[in-house]
C-alpha cells in the first residue's frame, strides 16, 4: 500500500547548516498495517511522513501508494489518498466553525475543492452516526464551535475527520503528545478503534515507547536518518520498554564507535 524506496533526504546540502534527515530509507506497509515509530529527537520520523504526504520531496528515491508513483505530486494532489493528524490540536480544525461545518468542509476533501461546506440532512445523520462511535456526546453538539472543545476531544475529532475521504494512508504525527494522560489515553483507544474500523493503513510517530508497543501491528524504531529496528505483531507482544531502551542504548552505542571510528 505504501513503498518508500531507497528515499534519501538532506536540508540545505552543501551548506554549514547541513542535516542529512534520511538515509536511503526503505519501508514497505502492506494494506491495513499499522506500524508505530519511534525514535530520537531529529532521528527522521516526522520527515517521512513528511515525504509520505508530499510536504517534502526527496532528494532521491521514490514513494508509491497503492502502487502509483507519487513521488513527484505535491501534498495536495496526494490529499485524497491521505488523512493527517498532528501533535497541535489546533492544527487540523477550525475553531470559529461549527462541528458540523469542520465535518462537512473534511467531507468534501478530496472531492471537490474551493466549496461553501454546505450540511445537508443527510450529512448531518451521518456526521451523528460517527460522532456517536467517539461516545463523548459531540453527536448533540453539532452547532457548537470547535473552538469550544477540549483538546482531547479535538484530537478525536480531527482523527474521526482524517477518515472521511477514505484515505489510503492515515499519519498520525505524535497525535497525543500535547494532551494531558487521561486524555491520551482516550484519544489512544479512539485510535485503534478507528484504525480497525476502517482498515486503516497507518504510520504513527510518538514519543511514547509504551503507546508504540501498545498500538499497531508492527514497530520500527530510527535513529539518525535509519530505521535500526523493525518488529512485526508477534515480537512485538513480548517486548518491553526496558527491551526497547536496551536496543537504543546498543545500537547508539554502535553509532558512537563509528563515528570514533571516522575521527
Ligand atoms: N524543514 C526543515 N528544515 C531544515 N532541517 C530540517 C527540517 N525538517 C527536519 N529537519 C532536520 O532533519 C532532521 C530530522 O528531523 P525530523 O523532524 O524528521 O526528526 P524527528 O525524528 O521527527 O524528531 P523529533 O522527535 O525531535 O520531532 C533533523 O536534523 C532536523 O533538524
Amino acid at each position: 500500500m505504501l513503498d518508500i524506496t531507497n528515499v534519501h533526504k538532506t536540508f540545505f546540502a552543501g551548506t554549514v547548516n547541513e542535516r542529512v534527515a534520511l538515509k536511503e530509507i526503505n519501508l514497505s506497509l502492506t494494506p491495513g498495517e499499522f506500524v508505530t515509530v519511534i525514535g530520537s529527537n531529529g532521528a527522521g520520523k516526522s520527515t517521512v511522513l513528511n515525504i509520505t504526504s508530499g510536504k517534502l520531496r526527496p532528494d532521491t528515491g521514490t514513494v508509491r501508494i497503492d502502487g502509483n508513483d507519487v513521488t513527484k505530486l505535491a501534498d495536495h494532489q496526494r490529499a485524497k489518498f491521505i488523512g493527517r493528524v498532528f501533535q497541535d490540536p489546533m492544527a487540523g480544525t477550525s475553531p470559529d466553525m461549527t462541528i458540523e461545518q469542520n465535518m462537512s468542509m473534511a467531507y468534501e476533501r478530496g472531492k471537490t475543492r474551493g466549496l461553501a461546506p454546505g450540511v445537508t440532512k443527510k450529512k448531518r445523520d451521518f456526521f451523528q452516526e460517527e460522532l456517536k462511535s467517539l461516545e463523548l456526546g459531540l453527536e448533540n453538539r453539532l452547532k457548537a464551535k470547535v473552538g469550544l472543545l477540549s483538546g482531547g476531544q479535538r484530537q478525536a475529532l480531527s482523527l474521526l475527520m482524517a477518515t472521511f475521504s477514505s484515505p489510503k494512508i492515515l499519519l498520525l504525527d505524535e497525535h497525543t503528545a500535547a494532551l494531558d494522560p487521561q486524555r491520551a489515553d482516550l484519544v489512544s483507544r479512539l485510535t485503534a478503534e478507528v484504525v480497525e474500523r476502517h482498515q486503516l493503513t497507518t504510520l504513527m510517530v510518538t514519543h511514547n515507547m509504551e503507546q508504540a508497543l501498545r498500538l499497531g501491528s508492527r514497530l520500527i524504531m530510527m535513529h539518525e536518518g535509519r530505521i535500526i529496528l523493525d518488529i512485526g505483531q508477534e515480537q512485538k507482544r513480548k517486548t518491553t520498554v526496558q527491551d526497547l531502551l536496551h536496543e537504543f542504548e546498543k545500537i547508539k552505542g554502535g553509532a558512537l564507535d563509528d563515528r570514533t571510528m571516522l575521527q
